[in-house]
């Protein structure tokens, strides 16, 4: 491990918050430990996740994007482990770029595990981004949480999603641990979950346990999923009427609004905020190593 300052920033898209580490090179040894360390709220930074923002030239899982999208989002979870995508990551990783003069403001693609995101930055502060189409596999599983259990619904944004629609977001409990699901088979690589409920016409409200980060205040790929699940659950395809579904999805942290377009691309927009900048002290990062 390096002894240099390890240069950061915290920003945050509706409160799922993300330490952003750049590394243009791909110099950072970035280990699972060194994650968890940074993301722990009390004796780190905290965080969500990280924000890796490495050039795509520069790392073996973005090199064949490079042509595409100059920067990579290398991202992790707040337990050191990868996931394929974050949806408010994506967005505040665009606002990051535009915010160091990395990129032009206004419309920039972003190499994910994912595939190449394109993400807008509006001038009143939203940033939207393509999120691809969802995959709803037929299998779904049982979500339970204490003495109540609910069917889910399987939907992948690139990463793996179960939609429980519930009576009220209390149900879901407190989501310190990780709900049960059965059967497990169905998400070998674990799951988000998402508990849903009614707001209105066309708008929802979740709560959502991550996979490898706990309850977050919002998820991006989660309320893409939860959109999807509820437009299909009130016989809404827009690949079958030809006409734009949006929904309105609040999460604890504010609202993202979900729009699935009827080629089933999905745009999500909502606010990506960089809060701070700093230097991680080099003396505390030099204790990862031991
Ligand atoms: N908060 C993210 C999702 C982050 C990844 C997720 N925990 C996973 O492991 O799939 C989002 O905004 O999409």
């Amino acid at each position: 491990m390096s002894t240099a300052p390890l240069a950061f920033l915290k920003g945050h898209g509706t409160e799922n918050d993300f330490v952003i580490v750049p590394d243009p090179d791909n110099a950072v040894d970035l280990s699972a430990a060194l994650v968890a360390r940074v993301c722990d709220r009390r004796a780190g930074i905290g965080g969500d996740g990280v924000l890796h923002a490495v050039r795509s030239a520069a790392h073996p899982e973005a090199r064949h994007m490079a042509d595409e999208a100059e920067w990579f989002m290398d991202y992790r979870n707040a337990d050191g482990s990868i996931a394929e995508m974050c949806g408010n990551g994506v967005r505040v990783f665009a606002r990051y770029l535009e915010h160091a003069g990395l990129v032009a403001a206004g419309d920039v693609a972003v190499a994910t595990r994912g595939g190449v995101k394109r993400v807008h930055l509006a001038k009143n502060g939203d940033v939207t981004v393509s999120m691809g189409r969802a995959v709803l596999p037929e299998a779904g599983v049982t979500v339970t949480v204490e003495d109540r259990s609910w069917p889910a619904r399987n939907v992948n944004m690139g990463n793996p999603h179960a939609v429980a629609f519930v009576e009220d977001l209390a149900h879901a409990g407190s989501l310190s641990t990780e709900p049960l699901y059965a059967p497990a088979a169905v998400y070998p690589d674990g799951v988000n979950i998402e508990f849903v409920v009614d707001r209105g016409p066309r708008h929802v409200a979740m709560r959502v346990h991550e996979r490898g980060a706990a309850e977050t205040r919002s998820c991006g790929t989660g309320a893409c999923a939860v959109a999807v699940a509820a437009a299909r659950r009130d016989g809404v395809d827009p690949a079958a009427t030809g006409t734009p579904v949006t929904y309105t999805v609040d999460v604890l942290g504010g609202t993202l609004v979900i729009t699935e377009l009827p080629d089933g691309q999905i745009e999500m927009t909502g606010p990506a905020v960089i809060v701070a900048e700093g230097r991680i002290d080099p003396a505390w990062l030099s204790e990862t190593a031991v």
